[in-house]
């Protein structure tokens, strides 16, 4: 059965919300997608910052309004600071997001991200394969890519959020954002985004900005997906290709208004 979907209004407030507090979004994300990852911040109106040294991480997730961990090119040094940053998030009630890039195939990543389900994560967005790996079922992933089907991952999604006390956002061609009760759907967006690198890595950094501000995470969660998707499917009316995808949705980004979400 399909979850609802999103209501507009629900989306269009939480854009208030963020361009309101603008969040200052801790990220220590992959080598791929630093820029593009810091752009979409910027956009949408968020302040990113990418910190990654094991003392400067612990010092700043504290201070920042939210932490992204994303492992797509996680290596031994960057365990210990995410680690680190994770515990001091912790600490101080930062929420922190995790991105599982590529888990299940590769064994260090996989150890990884398992072990830091026990650290409650206020979200996980993955893709489909992600998805059912992390929840320990088969998954069909090529690298980075999902080749599973999305909605055949919400039960894994729901079961995760259930397990981790995280809101499960699973995406690909629909969206499905769930806390384990109650779930969401966000439609739109199209192809061209997943011939770009980093829309799905951006959108885990968008996340971890709305798990920052007020009001239900599910819904602040969903509305991050609202928003990729709809930047996504404008961009997509506007351009030729993945080359011009990307200035197009950096735009469509910064042009989003809360009266044509709601
Ligand atoms: N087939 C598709 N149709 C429409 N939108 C898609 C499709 N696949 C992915 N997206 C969108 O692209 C973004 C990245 O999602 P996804 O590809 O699932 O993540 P990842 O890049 O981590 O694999 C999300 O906003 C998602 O909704
Ligand atoms: C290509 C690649 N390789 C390691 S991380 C990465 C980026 C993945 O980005 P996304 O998950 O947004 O497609
Ligand atoms: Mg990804």
């Amino acid at each position: 059965m399909q979850p609802d979907l999103l209501p507009g209004t629900r989306a269009a407030s939480v854009l208030q919300n963020l361009r309101h507090h603008s969040p200052l979004v801790h990220c220590m994300t992959n080598d791929v997608v630093q820029s593009f990852t810091a752009n979409v911040l910027l956009a949408l109106g968020a302040s990113p910052a990418m910190v990654i040294e094991t003392e400067e991480a612990a010092q700043f997730s504290p201070v920042a309004s939210a932490l992204l961990v994303n492992i797509g090119t996680l290596t031994a040094e960057r365990r210990g600071a995410m680690l680190a940053a994770i515990h001091a998030a912790n600490e101080s009630f930062t929420p922190w997001v995790l991105d599982p890039v590529a888990v299940g195939g590769l064994a260090f990543r996989t150890q990884f991200a398992f072990d830091v389900l026990a650290l409650k994560p206020a979200a996980i967005r993955g893709n489909a394969s992600e998805i059912l790996a992390l929840a320990g079922e088969h998954s069909a992933g090529r690298g980075v890519d999902s080749a599973d089907d999305v909605l055949s991952a919400l039960p894994a999604a729901v079961r995760l959020a259930q397990l981790t006390g995280a809101v499960v956002a699973v995406t690909g061609e629909r969206d499905y954002i769930t806390d384990g009760e109650n779930a969401w759907r966000v439609d739109g967006g199209g192809l061209l985004m997943t011939r770009v690198v980093g829309t799905g890595c951006a959108l885990s950094a968008v996340v971890a900005a709305c798990c920052s501000l007020p009001g239900e995470r599910l819904d602040n969660v969903a509305a991050a997906c609202r928003f990729m998707k709809r930047a996504g499917e404008q961009a997509i009316a506007a351009s030729r290709g993945p080359g011009s995808f990307i200035p197009a949705f950096l735009d469509e980004l910064y042009l989003l208004n809360a009266g044509e979400l709601a």
